[in-house]
This record gives C-alpha cells, sequence and structure tokens, in this order.
C-alpha cells in the first residue's frame, strides 16, 4: 500500500538514488547495459546492476540497510570498471561516479543512524 511504500528508510533511499543519479549526466548508469548493443556484455559481467533495478528493489522493499543499496551501487561501478578499459569514457564515468557517489553515501549513512 502507499503508506508502506512511504517509510521513512524508503524515502531516504528514494532520496539517495535521485542525488546519485543527479551525478549521471549521460544517464549511463540509468538503464541496464543494452545487450543488443553490447554482445559480450553478460560473458564479463555476471552481475548486472543499474539505476532502474535499484529503484525497483526500493519500491520491493528489498533493501533492508543502506549497507544492501550500496552494495548494488558498488556493483554498478565495478561492473563498468570491469568491462570497459581504463582510458574509456565509461570508464573514466564510473571513478567520477564512485568520488561523487561516497560523499552523498557518507552523508546518508549519517541520516539513517538518525532516524534509528
Ligand atoms: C547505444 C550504445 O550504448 C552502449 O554501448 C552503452 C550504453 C551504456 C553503457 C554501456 C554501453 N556500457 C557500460 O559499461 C555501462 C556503464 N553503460
Amino acid at each position: 500500500a502507499l503508506e508502506s511504500q512511504l517509510t521513512p528508510f524508503n524515502i531516504l533511499l528514494r532520496a539517495v538514488l535521485s542525488q546519485l543519479q543527479e551525478k549521471d549526466q549521460y544517464s549511463i548508469f540509468a538503464q541496464p547495459v543494452n545487450i543488443k548493443e553490447v554482445a559480450d556484455y553478460l560473458d564479463h559481467i555476471k552481475n548486472p546492476m543499474d539505476f532502474s533495478t535499484m529503484r525497483k528493489r526500493i519500491d520491493a522493499h528489498e533493501y533492508r540497510s543502506l549497507e544492501e543499496f550500496e552494495a548494488d551501487f558498488d556493483l554498478i561501478i565495478f561492473n563498468c570498471m570491469k568491462y570497459n578499459a581504463k582510458d574509456t569514457f565509461f570508464y573514466k564515468a564510473a571513478q567520477r561516479m564512485q568520488d561523487h557517489g561516497g560523499a552523498i553515501l557518507r552523508r546518508a549513512r549519517r541520516e539513517a543512524e538518525r532516524i534509528g
């Protein structure tokens, strides 16, 4: 029901996800990597992750802690740095996302402690 959707914790996760997506200015982390465009992606990446999947998991109450949410964020970064070579636009975007995300998640951890 809507009220179970809008627990303080869920509201926090949705706010954090929006803050992270603001840093994805070319939306390269917004959707699952398109396997039609990147044919060998699943040969290399066993656990794909993206922000739209994370949003579905928030709405399905699949995150029981901020650490579980962070693990999926870290997976997005890890996959990108694994599949793409260091000198690529994608790899560099993952590094910037990791930096921005670190600051956003540190603030979120304090907020999660405050709401208990
Ligand atoms: C239309 C072509 O799109 C892509 O090739 C493409 C589109 C998005 C991508 C990606 C590839 N690779 C990645 O590692 C993740 C970060 N995002």
